[in-house]
């Protein structure tokens, strides 16, 4: 996206918001809470639509039906889904496509088959995420995006889902994530876009933006605390 701007019940949330994704790679955006994050995902789904600046996804505008089909996107709650089983959920999205993910290797490398026929809403934080995560990824997508994917996850689901993330990368898909764990960031993101309220103050890889000490000093020299 380029030089985004939106105002949400008339404040100003996204000011000049510039940054993107690259196939083949993981690139988090860091921000203090309000910052802009979920707003900026938002726009790329065609949610929400910028007074200004441009949204390119997959080489369509924001919210055209082929970027939609080629997207995945994890949000950072689904309590629509209360009460289905993670079994049904995941077998329904994947109907939903020609080409699907095999459910079962997703079952697999989440660890989700524990709790395959628990509804949905009795599942725990971290449990619901990880079947979020499957959810994202079950058609295939060519970019992904992930709000906060790991929050909640305890660090064996977390390195699971850090795993999978990488192999997605591997295999060409852009993946962005957005993040408050510093170490997550380091261990995944290949770029980084650090933002502050509505806009990148300051984007590079993470030995760049890490050179001077670590990844989570320049977090804080960058950004100011959410009011
Ligand atoms: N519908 C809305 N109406 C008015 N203000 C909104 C609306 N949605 C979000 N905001 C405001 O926009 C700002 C950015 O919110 P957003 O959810 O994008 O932040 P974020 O960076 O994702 O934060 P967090 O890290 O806490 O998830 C916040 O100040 C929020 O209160």
């Amino acid at each position: 996206m380029t030089d985004v701007r939106v105002a949400l019940g008339g404040r100003p949330v996204l000011q000049g918001l510039s940054w993107h994704a690259d196939a083949g790679r993981v690139t988090a955006l860091l921000g203090p809470n309000g910052a802009g994050k979920t707003t900026a995902i938002r726009c790329l789904t065609g949610l929400i639509a910028p007074s200004q600046g441009t949204v390119a996804v997959l080489g369509h505008p924001a919210g055209h039906p082929d970027a939609l089909a080629r997207l995945g996107l994890m949000p950072q709650a689904t309590g629509a889904w209360s009460g289905v089983k993670p079994r049904e959920l995941l077998r329904h999205l994947a109907s939903l496509y020609t080409h699907p993910h095999p459910v079962d290797a997703l079952v697999d490398a989440l660890a989700l088959s524990s709790f395959l026929d628990t509804p949905y809403r009795r599942l725990s934080g971290g449990q619901q995420q990880a079947v979020n995560l499957a959810g994202a990824l079950v058609g295939r997508p060519e970019a992904v995006v992930l709000d906060e994917p790991t929050a909640g996850m305890d660090p064996h689901a977390r390195r699971r889902a850090w795993g999978l993330v990488r192999q997605l990368a591997d295999a060409g898909v852009a993946v962005l994530l957005t993040t408050h764990a510093m170490d997550e960031a380091a261990q995944l993101a290949d770029t980084v876009f650090i933002m502050d309220a509505g806009a990148v103050t300051v984007a590079g890889t993470v030995a760049e933006l890490a050179a001077d000490g670590s990844l989570e000093e320049t977090f804080l020299r960058h950004t100011r605390e959410a009011s």
